[in-house]
């Protein structure tokens, strides 16, 4: 738990006074911003304020004009997921051995890895299917993997959720918060302030070519329990739905995750024991003080 502490302090990755111009258009202006190890930090922003810019600038790929930036994570632990993939003549499976080739993966430690990503989204791994011919959903599915390939330490996001349907959406809304879950620091735009409030610790503005901290209306101050849990199916379906005081909810390969109000928790937790459920863990919700917490013993991915 020290350690935990400890590392929640140490920026992953720092900019300070950072400029970006393009054709004369300064779009970042002496911006600072540090995300610390284990923090979920959304960026709000208008159309063309730089939160793409922004995402390349924390991820080294795209040089500054000035300013400096400082990362602990070496280049090929920073996973990046752009707004816009293509649409390749290849199915998922070559695409994504073909990134874990040129990233230097031994070939059965990228098989191992994209089968448990395929697992992970819920995508068939048999079909022959060209990302050409996928839909907006599986396409996207098929980004945030190749991002998510090497484990990364750092994973960036340009508006993962944008124009999606809303079952993509709430499938993908749930694996960001497995992944905050085990503690992988995860920065993403996004033009959602929904989206932003549930998933993030920190939500920060872009304008002006900075960034502000910003408190979003409606986000629920009061605490949480974080209460991990294993449920039979059958009695999940109808569990929540009685529930009051579940603000949050999430499964990943039978484990199920809720953040309830604290002081709905003791009921919460009757409850899962009396529908022959068994409790894995109970914590505070550290999401308001950026502190890192495992959940569970449990790796996604
Ligand atoms: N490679 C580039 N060459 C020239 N101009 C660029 C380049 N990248 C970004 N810009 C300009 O920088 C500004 C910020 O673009 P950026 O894509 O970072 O904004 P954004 O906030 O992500 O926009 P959106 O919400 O529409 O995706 C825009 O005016 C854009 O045209």
């Amino acid at each position: 738990m020290k350690g935990d502490v400890l590392m929640a302090k140490v920026p992953l990755v720092k900019l300070a006074e950072a400029n970006r111009t393009f054709a004369g258009h300064r779009v970042l202006n002496k911006l600072s911003l540090e995300i610390a190890h284990g923090e979920v930090v959304a960026l709000l922003g208008r159309n063309g304020s730089g939160k793409s810019t922004l995402l390349k600038a924390l991820s080294g790929l795209d040089a500054l004009d000035g300013g400096t930036r400082l990362s602990t994570v070496p280049l090929r632990r920073i996973g990046f997921a752009p707004d816009r993939f293509p649409r390749l003549r290849f199915s998922a499976k070559e695409y994504l051995r073909a990134m874990g080739k040129i990233r230097g993966m031994a070939p059965a430690e990228a098989d191992r890895r994209i089968d448990k990503l395929f697992e992970l989204f819920r995508l068939e791994t048999t079909t022959d299917a060209q990302l050409r011919d996928y839909s907006k959903g599986m396409l996207q599915k098929v980004n945030l993997m190749q991002a998510l390939l090497e484990e990364p330490e750092l994973l960036l996001l340009d508006e993962p959720l944008s124009g999606l349907d809303a079952p993509t959406r709430t499938e993908l809304t749930h694996i960001l918060l497995l992944l905050k879950e085990q503690g992988m620091t995860i920065v993403f735009s996004t033009h959602e302030r929904e989206l932003a409030a549930r998933v993030a610790d920190r939500v920060v503005q872009l304008q002006d070519g900075r960034v502000e901290p910003m408190t979003l209306e409606g986000e629920e101050n009061s605490p949480n329990r974080v209460i991990a849990f294993r449920l039979m199916d059958a009695a999940a379906q109808g569990f929540y739905a009685a529930f009051e005081g579940v603000r949050q909810r999430y499964e990943g390969q039978g484990i199920w995750i809720c953040h309830v109000q604290a002081d709905r928790a003791d009921d919460f937790l009757r409850a899962v024991l009396a529908a022959n459920g068994s409790i894995l863990s109970v914590r505070e919700d550290s999401t308001r003080t950026n502190v890192r917490g495992a959940a569970y013993g449990g790796k996604i991915c």
